[in-house]
């Protein structure tokens, strides 16, 4: 088979320093999921060059997490293919711990990202058949595959909240900015999003002598971590194996239950549709509890409804509640950002997530593919990254015997520079 015909360099916007073309795939991301995709091409032979626009690996791990977050699902089920965890780490790793484990895995594969590589446009060049991958740097890279792992977290989602601002307390932030409760000690504090991440930072914020107060604004399924010592979602995925989702789903609610008892009554409603159930259809996690219900109980996290405005000292609430606020934390959750940057492809929705659903959201089409978009954590990863090299590894082979395998030896080769 021919090579494609390369863009011509007149097509290139002018801004453009050079051009640049990838010996395989372009992977943009180089948190988990895009470490995973190239480890597992790489053991197919297959080289691809990462593209992350932080300056490290795992940017959303090591940057944008609370210094007390530990997985909340056992190691197990947070592993990334071809290399297990070590022996000695916790059923339930730290965050530092997650992070040397990427960190591990990264120099075991060899894998050397480009750096402050902010990509701002990609695009299929019908003409060549090859993905053009624009970064801010004014650098454009080009290969016949593009890996989307950029992440189902890629920015933070802030609501437009009436009134805020008004707000003339102390900080307004984002749950990713958060690190620890010592900067609000003292301090009434309104968490905005009863998430994984608003329970979290509202217990955490409980063990630094902060007041929390939680925002429920919806039904919410909160289910205890572990059932007996075992967990909860592992037991949820081995009585999946049997029975039917709606039993597991009655099985999980009946354990809860048993661990919080009516949680009605403590301003926490349960969504009719089991938690497991829910997960699929919607991709809402339930929040695996870690001690902030036994805080809600004791009333040391108080639970606020839905806020109405946010005014100069506080906020008010649906209930016609008024309450004076020091600081404000949304825990409002977070957005993909592929619409801001990939043009001209109809596989992602508006919310940019891809829009076939899985175990098949990992195939776009030429040569499009996606990584860690399944809604199902780094259990979601492991299996996009294994079927993605999988099939690029087989168009690889094909593609090395033509004359694309005489261009360059190294990852990459420089067509362009002005
Ligand atoms: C607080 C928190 C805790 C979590 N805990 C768990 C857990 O215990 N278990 C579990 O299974 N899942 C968990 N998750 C889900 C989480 O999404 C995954 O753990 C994992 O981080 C997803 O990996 P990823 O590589 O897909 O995305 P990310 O980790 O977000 O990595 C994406 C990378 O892409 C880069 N990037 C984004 N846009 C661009 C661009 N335009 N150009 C270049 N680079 C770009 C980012 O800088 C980032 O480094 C958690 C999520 C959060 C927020
Ligand atoms: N230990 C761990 O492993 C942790 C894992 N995570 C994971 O990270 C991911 C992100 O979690 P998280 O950051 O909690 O985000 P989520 O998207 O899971 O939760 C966001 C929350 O904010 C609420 N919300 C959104 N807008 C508003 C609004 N205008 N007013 C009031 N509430 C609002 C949502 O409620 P509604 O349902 O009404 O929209 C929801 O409860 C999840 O997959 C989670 O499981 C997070 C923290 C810890
Ligand atoms: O942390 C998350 O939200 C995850 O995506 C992990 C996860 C995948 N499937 C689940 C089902 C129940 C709870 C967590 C998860």
């Amino acid at each position: 088979m021919d090579s494609p015909p390369l863009p011509r360099h007149n097509q290139t916007d002018h801004q453009t320093k050079q051009i640049i073309l990838v010996h395989g795939p372009i992977i943009i991301g180089a948190g988990p999921s895009g470490l995973a995709t190239s480890a597992c091409l790489s053991n197919r032979g297959v080289p691809s060059l990462i593209l992350e626009r932080s300056d490290s690996i795992a940017s959303l791990w090591k940057t944008k997490t609370y210094d007390r977050l530990k997985l909340h699902l056992p190691k197990h089920f947070c592993r990334l293919p071809l290399l297990d965890f070590p022996e000695n780490f916790p059923k339930y790793p730290s965050k530092n711990e997650f992070l040397d484990y990427l960190e591990s895995y990264a120099s075991h594969f060899g894998i050397a990202p480009r750096f402050n590589e902010n990509v701002v446009n990609a695009a299929f060049d019908t003409s060549s058949g090859l993905w053009r991958v624009k970064t801010l740097n004014k650098t454009e890279y080009l290969s016949k595959w593009l890996i989307v792992a950029t992440g189902e977290n890629a920015d933070a989602y802030v609501p437009e909240t009436p009134g805020i601002v008004k707000f003339s307390g102390g900080k307004i932030i984002h749950a990713s900015d958060y690190r620890s409760g010592e900067e609000f000690r003292q301090q009434r504090v309104l968490v905005v999003g009863c998430g994984n991440s608003g329970m979290e930072i509202s217990l955490d914020l409980v063990r630094h002598n902060a007041s929390p107060h939680l925002v429920v604004r919806n039904t919410v399924h909160v289910l205890p971590r572990e059932i007996l010592g075992l967990s909860t979602f592992g037991v949820g995925m081995t009585l999946l194996k049997c029975l039917p989702l709606r039993l597991v789903d009655k099985f999980l609610l009946l354990m809860a239950n048993l661990s919080f008892g009516n949680t009605d009554r403590l301003g926490i409603h349960r969504p009719k549709t089991g938690p497991l159930e829910l997960k699929n259809v919607t991709g809402k996690s339930p929040v695996l509890d870690v001690g902030a219900m036994s805080l809600i109980r004791s009333g040391k996290i108080k639970i606020m409804e839905g806020v109405k405005e946010i005014t100069k000292n506080g906020a008010k609430f649906m209930d016609g509640q008024e309450k004076e606020f020091d600081s404000i934390i949304f825990a409002t959750g977070y957005k993909s950002n592929v619409p801001t940057w990939l043009q001209g492809s109809d596989f992602f929705t508006k919310e940019g997530m891809p829009k076939t659903p899985f175990p098949n959201g990992w195939r776009g089409g030429k040569g499009l593919y996606t990584v860690g978009f399944t809604r199902r954590g780094l259990l979601g990863t492991a299996s996009d990254a294994v079927n993605i090299a999988g099939e690029i590894a087989d168009q690889w082979r094909d593609e090395i015997k033509g004359p694309i395998k005489n261009m360059c030896s190294s990852r990459f080769v420089l067509i362009s520079k002005s």
